[in-house]
């Protein structure tokens, strides 16, 4: 395990305010970059994301600084596909991905599926439930990729308040970030304390790192990502980029109970060290997670099953057939 770098050890080193679009496409050189942008049921909130990320970064002649902004349809109900299309997304269905591997519910099934679809060297991967946010994001989260060849992975810091349903700005948000993933963190790599939002949704990394690991199919795939690039390049290879302010959708606690148990998987699989989930290969894998709501006979107990499982490597599968995407 490495030990803490310059990069970590105090927090943020990197704003994104430093850098302009102009700026890294010049150092992009040859490379290629993907922004992948998972969605389920955003309708009211993909179409915004996509835009203004084509608007500021691609160019029709392929010389933008990125080169492809693709949304992977995770199981939506609503419009999200066809909205994320009209927007100028290149719009893949998680399902038909690969369908000879099969397929799951979940973010990081999405995310993982997405590599087989995009061929960006440095891939950059946003919420589709922004609603405070900017452009900069992508900037910022490319930057330390474009100019440190030491960093694998970075990791987006923000104020993220939370926002109720009349629109009052609560207390700060990250519930399961301040009280599963720092908590274990605390236990089991003290090492990654210094990173701020260790469940940051934006995040980039370098294609071949990201195709190496394996993936929870559900919310662990943040905190695996985390501690496999710290287990297999130590903290010089994890970068923190201040972004300023971030808002989302929230979910309810009992559904974050959900998320917690995701999170909390993906990283104890990774508790003794070793990459990648011990190879990670049985999507299926659920748990049961029991939560109690009072009803007319006193308590009454749902049972929810949560998914833990986990893909491979992509590195470690065949490359898809043109057919098979
Ligand atoms: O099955 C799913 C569930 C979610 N999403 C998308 O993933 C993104 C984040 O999901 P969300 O439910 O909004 O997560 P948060 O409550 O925001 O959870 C935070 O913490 C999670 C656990 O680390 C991270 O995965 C999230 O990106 C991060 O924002 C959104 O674009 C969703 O549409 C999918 O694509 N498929
Ligand atoms: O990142 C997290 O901890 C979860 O997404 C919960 O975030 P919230 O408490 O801001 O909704």
């Amino acid at each position: 395990m490495g030990g803490l770098g310059s990069h970590v050890l105090h927090g943020p080193a990197y704003r994104a305010s430093d850098w302009t679009a102009e700026g890294l496409l010049e150092r992009k050189g040859d490379r290629t970059v993907s922004v992948v942008v998972p969605a389920k049921n955003e309708e009211s909130t993909v179409a915004a994301v996509v835009e203004r990320i084509i608007a500021d970064f691609v160019r029709a002649d392929g010389s933008g600084l990125v080169d492809e902004v693709v949304v992977i349809d995770s199981d939506s109900t609503d419009r999200t596909a066809d909205v994320a299309r009209a927007a100028g997304a290149q719009v893949f269905s998680a399902n038909e991905i690969r369908p000879d591997l099969g397929s799951v519910p979940g973010k990081g099934e999405a995310l993982w599926k997405s590599q087989h679809v995009t061929s960006g060297d440095l891939v950059v991967f946003v919420d589709a439930d922004l609603v405070d946010w900017g452009t900069h994001f992508v900037t910022g989260l490319l930057a330390p990729l474009l100019t440190d060849d030491a960093v694998q992975l970075v990791k987006a810091v923000y104020d993220r308040p939370m926002i109720d349903a009349t629109g009052r700005e609560e207390e700060t948000g990250g519930r399961v970030t301040e009280l599963v993933a720092r908590p274990w963190l605390a236990l089991h790599r003290p090492g990654l304390a210094g990173i701020v939002q260790p469940l940051s949704g934006e995040w980039a990394i370098r294609r071949e790192a990201l195709a190496s690991y394996a993936v929870p199919v559900g919310y662990g795939v943040e905190i695996a990502a985390l501690v496999d690039t710290f287990d297999r390049f130590g903290a010089d290879g994890i970068a923190q980029v201040d972004l300023g302010r971030r808002t989302h959708r929230h979910h309810r606690h009992d559904t974050l109970g959900l998320m917690a148990v995701q999170v909390l998987a993906a990283a104890d699989r990774r508790r003794g060290g070793g990459v990648g989930g011990a190879g990670g290969d049985d999507a299926g894998s659920t748990v049961s997670l029991t939560q109690y709501a009072r009803g007319t006979a006193g308590f009454e107990p749902r049972v929810t099953d949560v998914a833990t499982g986990e893909r491979p490597p992509a590195d470690s599968l065949r490359m898809p057939s043109a057919d098979a995407r």
